[in-house]
């Protein structure tokens, strides 16, 4: 068997066609969503991330705004940049890059943010609403993987689904989102003993554990969706968590690294940012 390849690309460009009549249908009502990034310091791939974010952001005719700041900037700088958009009505969306040099404290910088411009959904106040089942905005890469997954024809509901990784930003939300699907999830980790009997079972297998080469073909369910949202660099090279070649002979549907759940990244952000414009309009 060889998979069929999930090309987070082309669901991506097909999310942007969408967006951008909702966008053209907003100006004409008087709003033009905004989006207001900062990046802290000098990572080569943050500062890629955030230039697709400006891209992306011109491309679909969003007010856009990104601070770029030095690495040695205060926390305070941050907080009072992040406080100075909460009150700017031209921005309904802020993003902070992660991650932060390490005298900003994470949470705090999270925490600062208005829970209804927090378009990556990192808010204590998002995160409880998506657990909850009320309205949130929801993380950009496992509401890609869900749009990724619904979009192929993939059938979520009922399936046994099994997590690798346990972070707050994909890992957790990402279970959460199956779950909300209706799947039967099973979160596993660091410490799971015997991995592959888990994901054996795994009629949807997502891996996001930042380790390349952690699935291999034998931990695989045939005709299984397998969803990579690893990104490491291997002797230069781009590869995910999954062993591509081989874990594509046994599954059914899988996602590439480059090509696959990135670019859904960015889309679903600009996706969160449209839907907080569109939310000011009845406020
Ligand atoms: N505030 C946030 N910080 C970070 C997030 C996030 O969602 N919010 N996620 C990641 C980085 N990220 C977006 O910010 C991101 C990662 C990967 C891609 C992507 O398109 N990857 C490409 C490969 C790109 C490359 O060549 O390096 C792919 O997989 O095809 C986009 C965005 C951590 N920080």
């Amino acid at each position: 068997m060889t998979a069929t390849i999930i090309s987070g690309k082309e669901v991506a460009s097909q999310i942007r066609s969408e967006l951008k009549q909702e966008v053209d249908q907003l100006i004409q009502q008087g709003v033009q969503p905004g989006l207001a990034v900062i990046l802290v310091g000098d990572d080569p791939a943050s500062h890629s991330y955030v230039k697709g974010k400006e891209k992306a952001s011109i491309e679909l005719n969003f007010y856009s705004e990104v601070h770029r700041l030095s690495a040695d900037v205060s926390e305070q700088e941050v907080l009072s940049l992040i406080d100075r958009f909460n009150r700017d009505p031209k921005i309904h969306g802020i993003l902070v890059q992660l991650p932060l040099p390490a005298h900003i404290s994470e949470k705090a910088v999270i925490q600062a943010i208005d829970p209804q411009k927090d378009v990556d959904g990192f808010h204590p106040v998002n995160v409880g609403n998506l657990y909850t089942g009320l309205p949130a905005f929801l993380p950009c890469t496992p509401h890609g993987v869900i749009q990724m997954l619904k979009r192929s024809g993939v059938q979520i509901a009922g399936k046994n689904a099994v997590v690798i990784g346990r972070s707050n930003i994909v890992g957790k939300p990402m279970a959460q989102l199956l779950l909300a699907e209706n799947a039967t999830v099973t979160i596993c980790h660091s410490r799971t003993k015997d991995l592959t009997s888990f994901t054996k079972q795994a009629d949807i297998l997502v891996a996001a554990v930042g380790r390349a080469g952690t699935v291999t073909a034998d931990m695989v369910k045939p005709g299984a969706a397998v969803v990579d949202v690893g990104v490491n660099r291997v002797d230069g090279k781009l590869v995910g968590d999954c062993l591509f070649d081989e874990v594509s002979q046994v599954a059914g549907l899988i996602t590439p690294v480059p090509g696959g759940v990135g670019p859904m990244t960015i889309t679903m952000l600009m996706y969160n940012t449209v839907e907080s414009a569109k939310r000011s309009l009845v406020r």
